[in-house]
């Protein structure tokens, strides 16, 4: 069985495939206070809670965009797991040819979510990471990594309305029936929601007209996917396991 981890600025995933098969998965908060310790408890709990003996993991993986982070769980896996993780960076092979100008600076998340997607879907396509920060991967039929965009994620636009603004409260990211709300709540919902939409299938559309790809496939992934996808008429799947598939397929690339 192999661990894969990813490291992201919310929450670190990580998933136990045995081959290509996702056994189980959980979700920690990053928190940048935490010790080596004190993640090791935690893996230890989850993988006794699971079933799962630590001598069954064969090897480790791990993207990270947050580099204090790395460190820490890098030093857990070497001390409670025994092994030295990989870590998707310089030097690991992809499959994809990275057109960034400096290619060190793609958050190693985006270049994950990008090998999940060629490998399952093709390109051309276009891969929208709903998570801390919403990203825009683009990548041609020749598995070029072209670039894309990045904007502020769902939970950091709603935080910034009411941290900012006296009148506005903190709300739950639900679907409001109109897009003419009629109190704050509906207000901030709809304008957070059908505008997050709007906004996806604006760069989408931006993106295919750049690509000369009116067709390509759109594949989104992230915590609240599922909730942007039945608005935005631009995504055509969704995929909430991509980035954990991306670590499975770098890791059989690189064994
Ligand atoms: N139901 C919700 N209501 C409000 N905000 C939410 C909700 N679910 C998630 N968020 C916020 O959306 C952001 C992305 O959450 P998600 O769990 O998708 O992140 P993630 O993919 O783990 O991100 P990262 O990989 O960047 O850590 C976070 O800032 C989170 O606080
Ligand atoms: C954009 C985030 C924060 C999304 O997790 C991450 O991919 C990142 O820190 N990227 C580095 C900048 C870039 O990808 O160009
Ligand atoms: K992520």
């Amino acid at each position: 069985m192999i661990l894969v981890i990813d490291i992201g600025n919310t929450n670190i995933v990580l998933g136990i495939y045995r081959n290509r098969e996702l056994l189980h998965h959980f979700r920690l908060s990053t928190s940048r206070q935490s010790t080596v310790d004190e993640y090791g408890v935690l893996i230890h709990n989850l993988f006794t809670m699971s079933g799962i003996r630590i001598h069954d993991i064969e090897n480790v993986i791990m993207s990270s965009v947050v580099p204090p982070m790395v460190h820490v769980v890098e030093d857990m896996c070497i001390k409670y797991i025994g092994k030295q993780p990989m870590i998707v960076g310089p030097g690991i092979k992809t499959g994809l040819n990275l057109k960034y100008e400096n290619p060190r600076e793609v958050g190693a998340d985006r270049i994950v979510n990008a090998v999940a997607a060629v490998e399952i879907y093709h390109g051309p396509l276009v891969v929208v990471d709903f998570g801390t920060a919403t990203t825009f991967d683009c990548i041609d039929s020749k598995c070029n990594y072209l670039g894309g965009a990045i904007v502020p994620g769902i939970g950091i636009a709603t935080e910034a309305l009411y941290k900012r603004a006296s009148k506005l409260p903190r709300i739950e990211l639900e679907k409001p029936k109109k897009v003419i709300g009629r109190n704050t709540v509906h207000a901030m919902q709809a304008g957070i929601i059908f505008g997050y939409a709007g906004q996806v299938d604006g760069i989408v559309g931006r993106i295919k007209e750049e690509m000369q790809a009116p067709s390509l496939k759109v594949v989104a992934t992230g915590g609240l996917a599922d909730l942007i996808a039945s608005e935005a008429k631009s995504i055509d799947e969704v995929n909430p396991l991509l980035t954990l598939e991306g670590l499975r397929i770098i890791y059989e690339r690189n064994c």
